[in-house]
């Protein structure tokens, strides 16, 4: 079994507990009672050309199945809070238990603490979520390309903007790249870190940019270590750039997102 098939077991236990405390038709009522949902798609939009640098979504993560505890997060929203005064454009949080130590809990201290756009990110593989997500006030859902087959990526694509939110689309090959185009996906995610193998290559954004159409809106996710590698996810094209363990491993959160969101202005290659 894969780490993404063992985590996704996990997640369908998990999420079998929560429906029998929150049946479905109460998790739709409490969807369709939340405030509306931010545009993500125009926060992440424009990187290329913006004098303010490219366009950073900064992630609240504890843990990771590849490297363990990463930082101790003891409030979210303070963590949230840092990101919003160093620009960030959207701020994901990770509310898988298991492997990453999230929680709705952090979702739901993240959006009272920030006015950004808020991604849910999880491992999605059932519609409950989905209402869940918007309940907890997320503006924009994970859809992972490799844990979906065709029919399900574009009904799950179709759910997510009948409840008001985008989606980040994410793949690692170009086949997965052309399946998120293929079922409407406005706002597509490489991940360069290969969710099979746990395998980390930036170089990897590169050569899968170049199957991006010029539609979407294009994100480099994960392997960020320097204000150099996002410059090379920029200059690559990327609108915006997905870091997680760089800013959650660093004393000032702030200060570090507001490096990374102007190091295509200021690093020369
Ligand atoms: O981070 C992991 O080890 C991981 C393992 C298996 C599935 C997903 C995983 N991470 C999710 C992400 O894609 C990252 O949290 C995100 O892109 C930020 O990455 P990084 O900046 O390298 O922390």
């Amino acid at each position: 079994m894969s780490v993404l098939d063992s985590i996704i077991a996990g997640v369908r236990e998990d999420l079998e507990e929560r429906r029998s405390a929150v049946p479905f038709e109460e998790i739709v009522a409490r969807a369709a009672a939340a405030a509306p949902a931010l545009d993500a798609h125009a926060a992440l939009t424009a990187g290329r050309s913006d004098p303010q640098g490219v366009r950073i979504i900064a992630e609240v993560k504890r843990s990771s199945p590849s490297k363990g505890e990463l930082a101790e997060i003891p409030d979210p929203a303070i963590l949230a809070r840092a990101y919003q005064t160093g620009g960030a454009a959207v701020i994901s949080v990770l509310t898988e238990g298991r492997r990453f130590k999230g929680s709705l809990a952090d979702l739901d201290a993240v959006r009272a603490a920030v006015q950004l756009p808020v991604l849910r990110k999880d491992f999605m593989v059932d519609e409950y979520q989905f209402h869940e997500a918007r309940a907890h006030g997320a503006d924009l859902v994970l859809l992972i390309v490799a844990a979906l087959d065709d029919e399900t990526l574009a009904r799950f694509l179709a759910l997510t903007h009948e409840l008001g939110m985008e989606a980040l689309v994410e793949a690692h090959t170009e086949e997965e790249i052309s399946r998120a185009v293929a079922a409407g996906a406005k706002i597509v995610g490489v991940n360069v870190r290969n969710l099979k193998t746990l395998e980390v290559d930036v170089a990897h954004y590169a050569t899968m940019a170049r199957h991006l159409p010029a539609d979407v809106v294009r994100i480099a996710e994960s392997g960020v270590t320097g204000p150099a590698v996002v410059a090379d996810y920029a200059l690559e094209g990327a609108d915006a750039v997905l870091v997680g363990e760089a800013l959650v491993r660093d004393g000032e959160p702030a200060e570090a997102l507001r490096r990374f969101r102007t190091a295509s202005l200021v690093h020369e290659h």
